[in-house]
């Protein structure tokens, strides 16, 4: 199987038409589009991702213009969109109306960061109900039976947190990293994704070449909106960006 690019950014960040430009931008060369759906308490993220968030809420984001930005993009685009979020604003919802909403508006998968897999029994049944694919993470210290679990309920990828801590660029790729996607690896069933701290083509390279089926990046992305805004210079740089890492995976996977 050809090997993936997942891009995020968070929606409205910071404004919806932005968000919109930089979804077309990124897709030229990416295989799905993560949407962050920005919170006010966002634990799992960074400094890059929670000042993100800040902006896009200051800017009025709310959960219902995140759909119709999907709407949106839809219109234009076949590019799965996943939307990542953490679980209260699903909560809020319910959890059937927001994965319906997200069905219709043309959303493809769903990742509840905060949603252990143990809890989430509901939720699957009404993932598989609407046709919303289910990603869920592992981290290094997840145990064996824990990952078996969450290959099982994780329709699209399993999604390997590469370090302890928050989402953010990192320099290098760490040896904890290689040695945990090594042990995961053999042990799912479903393509495995690597993600956090991955910012340039020689990190995607690697990951691709120890085996990863796919890598997901987000804060490098959010550092060119934060630094460039709502600008025509931010459209090319993600664009620019998302053609680096698409050829590390590319470069890897030969
Ligand atoms: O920002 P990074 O380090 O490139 O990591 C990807 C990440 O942004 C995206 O998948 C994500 C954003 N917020 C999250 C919270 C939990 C898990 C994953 C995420």
């Amino acid at each position: 199987m050809e090997k993936k690019l997942v891009s995020f950014i968070v929606a409205g960040d910071p404004s919806p038409n932005a968000t919109l430009k930089f979804m077309n931008a990124l897709s030229k060369y990416s295989d799905i589009i993560e949407l962050g759906i920005p919170f006010s308490d966002p634990m799992a993220d960074g400094k890059t991702i929670q000042k993100a968030d800040v902006r896009a809420l200051n800017n009025g984001m709310k959960v219902s213009k995140v759909f119709d930005i999907i709407k949106e993009f839809r219109k234009t685009s076949n590019t799965p969109v996943v939307v990542m979020t953490y679980y209260n604003p699903v909560y809020t919802m319910g959890v059937e109306n927001f994965i319906k909403t997200l069905k219709e508006a043309g959303g493809n998968g769903l990742i509840v960061v905060d949603l252990p897999v143990e809890d989430a029994e509901e939720y699957l049944n009404i993932c598989k109900k609407y046709d919303i694919g289910t990603v869920f993470l592992a981290a290094p210290n997840t145990s064996k039976d824990r990952l078996k679990k969450i290959d099982e309920a994780s329709s699209m990828f399993v999604y390997l947190v590469s370090v302890y801590g928050t989402t953010g660029a990192r320099e290098d790729v760490s040896n904890l990293a290689l040695d945990f996607l090594n042990r995961t690896k053999n042990l799912c069933k479903k393509p495995v994704y690597v993600g956090f701290g991955i910012s340039k083509k020689e990190h995607a390279k690697e990951f691709i070449k120890s085996g990863a089926d796919g890598v997901v990046v987000g804060s490098a992305y959010v550092k060119i909106i934060e630094e460039y805004g709502d600008s025509d210079e931010t459209v090319k740089k993600l664009e620019e960006k998302a053609k680096e890492l698409k050829e590390g995976v590319i470069e890897g996977s030969k």
